[in-house]
């Protein structure tokens, strides 16, 4: 089974995730304990020259199949690399890449941005015997010039050439600008505002630059434009990296929102041992990509043995049409990942429907309010909203049906209309909303908002969550209680334990899951797995959720699983993500966790 080209489901432990302010904090600890900056920029820029090399033969190898193509290759092209430096210690970086690259025979032409004349008359040779190549004499010189003007002089002392961005904008189909790799050194954790002018232009120029030459663009420390602590790109301004090289810890913007689609294959540089134990190194966030590994089911077991999902919505308001198929999905979606027994409260209307396609289902009517209170009080778990109607009726229903939730002490899923509701009832300072903080301390309740839910919510405006999801997700937490997931590219999860947070991000799930329907299937996966009592808290969680959804899309759009036992079978097509739908789901789901018992 391959999930995205890798073997079986990555086992990989979830990654530490960091904003920029821990970052500097990080190498300020370092400082402080006597070690040098400069010789940490040297450190990083040999270490990344070296991973540069093993980045562009492994492109080469991709494009050749055989070795000895790469090998004479290897004598007949001399490597052209350009790299482009900003004025910070991301371009302090460029500058000494320039140079070790230089040294291993690359033939190297650095563009500045930014840069002003005075910028290179500064970097005279009464600081430092710029003469030789001798990157120790610039190092120990006891100047008070920057790291970055001291990498500059580094890579002049080596005759690396430059040139100035602001005089080769209007020729950049020059030769000296043509290369294998592009390097972008222009800004790293230090952006914090949208790139405009020249920057503006130079980002623009070098995406245009490595696709007309189909060059290999590599980020040095995170793509410029892409901001470290949120993964917010402004006006879509951001280098498209192919990799990026991620330097001493990773960054928590690499892996959500724009981030994940501007970074490429990241890698790791970890150059100092910060310490994981000190409170204010504690990761931001976690990145998760696989689960837990189910345990076997008893022999000696039975339907009740694995819960039973309740879940809650599909109404049809007076005058619409309806929204069945939330529920629907919803409730398949739960048995697939495991549930023992399935009952709907739906709309009347949507029975037929329902029975059609999940004859493994139970109904009910969802106005029968009796029927549904009984029903509460014999289910594992309550899962309410997924179409649920938003007037003033539904409203009356969601209100009433969590009261019996949390009356009978039940965990409750809560999605879609029923997150509608408690932001109304929230500006209405209904008691509900601390009830159910209060109900949450002690059980399971599971919210699991996109940016726009997210919004009403918090009252905010959808932008204010997108710039910063982390804050959101936290601030809906202290809001409502509960633990919470904020879908979308590289979903978060917040979990709450007994006196502390933690924060995952998913790492696998595609484009293709924006469909209408993804998020019904969420809940029900979420419910499904919270029902089986049999397995362990973290197999039941909600991030473990999150993980499945998303690895079920990924291998249903995944163009080299072997979904279909790896033979072609034309009468199992593949699906890709144009065209993916959520009823596409379920199959997918039973398979993840096949491979999660395996695994
Ligand atoms: N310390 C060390 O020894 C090591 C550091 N390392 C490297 O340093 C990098 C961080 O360096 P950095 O702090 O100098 O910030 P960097 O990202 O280069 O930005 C420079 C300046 O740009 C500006 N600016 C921001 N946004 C802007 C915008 N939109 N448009 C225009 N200008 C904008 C802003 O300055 P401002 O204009 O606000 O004064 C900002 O300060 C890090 O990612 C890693 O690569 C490694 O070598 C390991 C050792
Ligand atoms: N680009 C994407 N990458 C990864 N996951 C995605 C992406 N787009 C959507 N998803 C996932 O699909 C689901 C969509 O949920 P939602 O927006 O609530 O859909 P709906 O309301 O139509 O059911 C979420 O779990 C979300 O994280
Ligand atoms: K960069």
């Amino acid at each position: 089974m391959q999930i995205h080209g890798h073997s079986s489901i990555d086992k990989k432990h979830p990654i530490s995730l960091y904003s920029s302010k821990q970052l500097y904090a990080m190498e300020q600890a370092w400082f402080s304990e006597g070690h040098d900056s400069f010789g940490l920029m040297q450190q990083a820029a040999w270490q990344m020259a070296k991973h540069i090399e093993q980045l562009y033969e492994k492109k080469y190898l991709n494009h050749h199949s055989s070795a000895s193509v790469n090998f004479s290759h290897r004598h007949n092209h001399q490597y052209r690399v350009s790299i482009w430096v900003g004025k910070g210690n991301n371009g302090g970086d460029g500058w000494l890449i320039a140079y070790y690259l230089k040294q291993a025979g690359w033939q190297v032409q650095i563009v500045t941005v930014g840069f002003e004349d005075s910028d290179f008359s500064n970097s005279d040779s009464d600081q430092v015997n710029s003469d030789k190549s001798d990157t120790t004499a610039i190092s120990n010189s006891k100047s008070s010039i920057t790291d970055a003007q001291k990498a500059l002089q580094v890579a002049r002392s080596a005759n690396c050439k430059y040139e100035r961005f602001e005089d080769s904008q209007n020729d950049l189909r020059s030769t000296a600008l043509q290369a294998d790799v592009y390097i972008d050194a222009l800004f790293g954790i230090g952006l914090d505002r949208t790139p405009e002018g020249i920057y503006k232009q130079a980002i623009r120029a070098f995406n245009e630059l490595t696709e007309q030459n189909n060059g290999l663009a590599i980020a040095v420390d995170i793509p410029s434009g892409v901001v470290a602590s949120t993964g917010e790109v402004f006006d879509r301004i951001a280098i498209k990296a192919d990799a990026t090289l991620c330097l001493i810890a990773r960054k928590f913007g690499l892996h959500t929102k724009d981030g994940v689609d501007y970074s490429g294959q990241v890698t790791d540089i970890p150059l100092i041992p910060y310490q994981v134990d000190n409170v204010a190194f504690e990761p931001v966030a976690k990145l998760i990509t696989t689960g837990q590994a189910f345990s076997p089911r008893r022999q000696n077991s039975y339907k009740g043995s694995y819960g039973h999902v309740l879940v809650i919505g599909g109404n049809r308001i007076d005058g619409s049409q309806g929204m069945g198929g939330a529920a629907i999905l919803s409730a398949s979606s739960s048995m697939a990942a495991g549930a023992g027994k399935i009952t709907v409260a739906c709309h009347e209307a949507f029975h037929g429907a329902l029975l059609t396609s999940l004859p493994d289902a139970m109904t009910i009517n969802l106005h029968d309010a009796q029927g549904v209170q009984h029903l509460i009080k014999a289910a594992s778990v309550v899962a309410i909203g997924m179409g649920l109607g938003r007037d003033d009726k539904a409203q009356a229903l969601f209100v009433n049906y969590i009261q019996a939730a949390m009356t009978a002490k039940k965990p409750i899923v809560i999605d879609a209309d029923g997150l509608y509701h408690l932001a109304s009832l929230q500006l209405k300072n209904d008691k509900l909303i601390s009830q159910l903080r209060e109900y949450s301390t002690d059980n399971e309740v599971c919210l699991t908002p996109h940016s726009g839910e997210a919004a009403k919510l918090l009252n905010k405006k959808i932008h204010e969550i997108e710039s910063d999801r982390l804050s959101a997700i936290k601030l809906c937490a202290q809001t409502y209680g509960g633990n919470w997931v904020l879908k979308g590219a590289g979903s978060l999860v917040l979990e709450r334990g007994l006196d502390q947070e933690q924060v995952y991000v998913c790492g696998v799930g595609n484009a293709g899951m924006a469909t209408a329907g993804m998020g019904d299937v969420l809940s029900g996966v979420i419910a499904g797995l919270l029902a089986q009592q049999d397995l362990e808290p973290e197999m039941r969680s909600l991030h473990q959720a999150v993980i499945i959804h998303g690895l079920a899309g990924d291998i249903l759009v995944s163009q080299t699983n072997q979904y279909n036992s790896g033979k072609s079978d034309r009468g199992h097509l593949l699906i890709g993500q144009r065209g993916l739908q959520a009823q596409d789901m379920p199959v997918a789901i039973r398979h993840v966790m096949q491979l999660l018992v395996d695994s």
